[in-house]
């Protein structure tokens, strides 16, 4: 059954399977907010002045400097035109969202529904899978398949840079990009203080580019504290996935991160997921390993 069904049936209650054992549940007061950290505690946010070559030495540095305190960021001025975050964003998510199957063995069900594109490579895509209204569904999703593949890609040049490595190192090591594109929807819940829109988790590919609406619910481990991710529309957030933590030896961490629902709004978000080719074998990056930093896995 779709979550979205259950609350927009109204129930006062979730049922038990939505409830999170209360060392996961998320510290919500009165359904107003969650911690709320201060702003220069907040993620980074890093003009990648459309990755201009002029600009590229000191991008790579604070590129370098959130991936090791966060693993997380947002980037402006990205090149994906702005219009086409909208357009995804926009409109698409409660009708067409169905649930996929949930694991029988997940003990406690998140409070989400989502729907899952294949985007790439290119032998992956079939739009006729996908929704076909409103009329240009699937255009736009193809559309921004493409671009945010250009933006992950020039991410793994300025990553590999940022660790001394070879600009084209990650990406060779993760091989044909296999993108899929997320969409989730998260209806309003009438007890967000026993429920999570999605478990903790850390994505297992090499790197995320996600953005939401403007409600927000996506917190961030970092430092032992839950950190809200203020939605910014323009921005897209990176968030760096297990691979990555991998090819660079641990000298860069995947980022945990979770969903908080609410009981006023419905929430939206896209993430993008670009994983390693089937055929890639996954290795740390040999300029990575020394006798003072050995590989961390074999
Ligand atoms: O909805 C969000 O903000 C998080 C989505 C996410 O982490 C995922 O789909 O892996
Ligand atoms: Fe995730």
């Amino acid at each position: 059954m779709r979550v979205q069904s259950l609350s927009e049936g109204g129930i006062a209650e979730v049922p038990p399977r939505y409830i999170q054992p209360p060392e996961d549940r998320p510290p919500i007061h009165d359904d107003v907010t969650v911690i709320d950290n201060r702003d220069e505690d907040n993620i980074p946010m890093i003009d990648v002045f459309g990755f201009d070559s002029e600009q590229r030495d000191a991008v790579r540095k604070v590129i370098g400097d959130a991936c090791a305190k966060w693993g997380a960021f947002h980037i402006t001025n990205h090149g994906v035109p702005l219009e086409l975050l909208d357009q995804i964003r926009g409109g698409y998510g409660s009708k067409m969202l169905r649930p996929e199957a949930e694991a029988e063995t997940s003990t406690v069900l998140d409070w989400r529904d989502y729907f899952d594109h294949h985007t790439l490579p290119l032998s992956r895509r079939d739009p006729s899978r996908w929704p076909h209204f409103p009329s240009n569904y699937r255009q736009v999703v193809a559309r921004y398949s493409d671009e945010l593949k250009i933006v992950a890609q020039k991410l793994l040049g300025l990553i590999s840079e940022s660790l001394g490595l070879p600009t084209s190192c990650i990406e060779d090591s993760v091989g044909e990009f296999y993108q899929n594109i997320t969409i989730s929807y998260y209806p309003a819940c009438p007890q967000p203080h026993l429920t999570l829109g999605l478990q903790s988790h850390s994505d297992m590919g090499a790197i995320t580019l996600l953005i939401q609406d403007h409600v927000g619910g996506l917190q961030i481990f970092k430092d032992s504290q839950w950190i809200t991710v203020h939605p910014q529309s323009h921005a897209i957030l990176v968030i760096l996935a297990d691979q990555m933590e991998i090819i660079t030896n641990g000298k860069y961490r995947s980022a945990q991160h979770r969903a908080i629902t609410n009981s006023s709004s419905p929430r939206l978000s896209v993430a993008t997921f670009h994983d390693p080719a089937k055929t890639a074998k996954i290795s740390p990056a040999s300029e990575l390993i020394s006798n003072s930093s050995p590989a961390q896995v074999p």
